[in-house]
C-alpha cells in the first residue's frame, strides 16, 4: 500500500500530477464504435455534442485481425476530430494478459494522449492491475509529454474482480469509475444467462398459492409471478465502492437493442440505485440513456420546493403531507446537483428545468 502523503505524487519522473478529485463530467451515455469499421467512424463527428462520451473500443467486438485498424483508427480519429467542451473521448484498450494491450498502450498515449480523457481497462482483477497500469501511463505520459492525467475506468467482469471491487475502486487517484460486464461476468460466475445484461424470465418470486374449499394450499390455480433483477446485489455493491472512493458507478451495456423498453428499464434501475450512466452499444441507445440519467422536471421542480422550504437544509417540515428533514434535504441536492451539472451543457434540459 502507498503512504496517504504519496498517493498523489505522479508515479514517473516529467509525469502530470494526478487529480484529488474526479471531475464530475455529465457522462449519461458511453457510446461505442468500432475504431476500424469505416461506417461507424464515419458517424463520430455527427455524434460530437449528441453522445457525452465516445469510447472507440479495442477490445471484444473488435476481431483480432482488425486490432491494428481499430488502434491506428482511433488515434487517426482523435487526431482529426474537434470533440468540443461537451463530450468527451474514451478508449478500451485490450485486456492485461492479450497481445495488443502493450501497443495500444504505447501508441495511443504517446501519439493522442492529450485528447484521450479516460482508458477502459478490461476484466479488471485486483488493484494489482491498477497499480500496473497507474505506472506505464505515467511512464508513457511523460515520454508523449501528456499535460492533464488520464483517468482509468475498470469493468468489473470476473469473480475476482467483484471480490476486490472496493480495493479496485481505491486502487490509484486515477480511478474516474466502474462499469458492470455482465456478459463476462456471467460467464466467469457460471451464471446460467447468455444474455448480455438485462432481466431473465427464469430468475423470479411467485406467489404463493392461494386457500382451496377445503383450506389447504391450492397449487393447481393461477399465481402471479414477479421477474427479479439478476443484477441487483452486484450494482448496488458496485455503486457503495464507487461512492466510498468518489468515484462514479456506470450500468454497462444492455445487448437486447430491439427491446427499447427493457433497456430503459435496466437503465433505471441502475440510475436509481446510483449509476451515473450506462454503455450504448448501438445510436438508438443514446436517447434512452439522455433520458433515464437526466432528473425528471418533476423531481427537480420537488427538489427545490423542498430547498426553499428549508434553505439551511435544517429542521423538518410537510410538503405535500410528506416529512422533509436534514436527510432527504441531501437527497434532493444530489438531484439539484446532478440537473445544475446537465444544464450546464444542455440547454433543452435547461429550459426543461427552469420550467418545471
Ligand atoms: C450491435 C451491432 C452489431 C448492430 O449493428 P447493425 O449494423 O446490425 O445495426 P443497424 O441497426 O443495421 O445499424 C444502423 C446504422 O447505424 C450504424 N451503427 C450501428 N452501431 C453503431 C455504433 N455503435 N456507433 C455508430 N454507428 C453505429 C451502422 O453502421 C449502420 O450505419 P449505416 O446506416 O450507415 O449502414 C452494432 O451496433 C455494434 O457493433 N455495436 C457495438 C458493439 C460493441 O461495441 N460491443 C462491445 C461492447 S459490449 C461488451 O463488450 C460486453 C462486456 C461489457 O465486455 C461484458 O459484459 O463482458
Ligand atoms: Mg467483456
Amino acid at each position: 500500500m502507498r503512504s496517504a502523503k504519496d498517493f498523489f505524487a505522479p508515479l514517473a519522473v516529467g509525469a502530470p500530477t494526478p487529480v484529488t478529485e474526479v471531475p464530475a463530467r455529465p457522462s449519461r451515455m458511453i457510446h461505442f464504435f468500432d475504431p476500424s469499421n469505416p461506417k461507424m467512424a464515419a458517424k463520430v463527428p455527427d455524434m460530437v455534442g449528441v453522445s457525452d462520451v465516445l469510447l472507440g473500443n479495442l477490445e471484444d467486438a473488435v476481431v483480432a485481425d482488425k486490432k491494428e485498424a481499430a488502434r491506428e483508427g482511433l488515434v487517426q480519429i482523435a487526431k482529426d476530430v474537434d470533440f468540443g467542451e461537451h463530450t468527451q473521448l474514451w478508449t478500451r484498450i485490450n485486456s492485461l494478459d492479450s497481445p495488443w494491450v502493450l501497443d495500444d498502450l504505447t501508441r495511443l498515449v504517446t501519439e493522442v494522449g492529450d485528447q484521450l480523457d479516460v482508458i477502459m481497462v478490461p476484466k479488471v482483477q485486483g488493484p494489482e492491475d491498477i497499480h500496473y497500469i497507474d505506472r506505464i501511463l505515467a511512464q508513457l505520459e511523460a515520454k508523449g509529454g501528456v499535460q492533464r492525467p488520464i483517468l482509468v475506468h475498470a469493468i468489473l467482469e470476473t469473480a475476482r474482480g467483484m471480490a476486490n471491487v472496493e480495493e479496485i475502486a481505491g486502487a490509484s487517484p486515477r480511478m474516474q469509475g466502474i462499469s458492470l460486464g455482465p456478459a463476462d461476468l456471467a460467464a466467469d460466475r457460471r451464471m446460467k444467462t447468455t444474455r448480455v445484461g438485462g432481466g431473465h424470465p427464469g430468475y423470479l418470486v411467485r406467489q404463493d398459492p392461494a386457500k382451496g374449499l377445503d383450506g389447504a394450499p391450492d397449487y393447481t390455480g393461477e399465481r402471479s409471478v414477479f421477474q427479479q433483477d439478476l443484477w441487483h446485489y452486484t450494482i448496488a455493491r458496485m455503486v457503495d465502492a464507487c461512492a466510498m472512493h468518489g468515484i462514479f458507478p456506470f450500468y454497462g451495456p444492455f445487448g437486447d437493442i430491439k427491446d427499447t423498453v427493457a433497456c430503459e428499464d435496466q437503465f433505471r434501475n441502475a440510475f436509481l440505485l446510483g449509476c451515473v450512466g450506462a454503455w450504448s452499444l448501438h445510436p438508438v441507445q443514446i436517447e434512452i440513456a439522455k433520458k433515464v440519467f437526466s432528473p425528471t422536471a418533476e423531481d427537480v421542480a420537488h427538489a427545490r420546493r423542498v430547498k426553499e422550504a428549508m434553505p439551511d437544509g435544517r429542521g423538518a417540515v410537510m410538503i405535500d403531507g410528506k416529512m422533509e428533514d436534514d436527510a432527504s434535504f441531501k437527497q434532493c441536492m444530489v438531484v439539484l446537483e446532478l440537473a445544475e451539472r446537465l444544464s450546464a451543457n444542455d440547454p433543452e434540459l435547461a429550459t426543461m428545468y427552469e420550467e418545471a
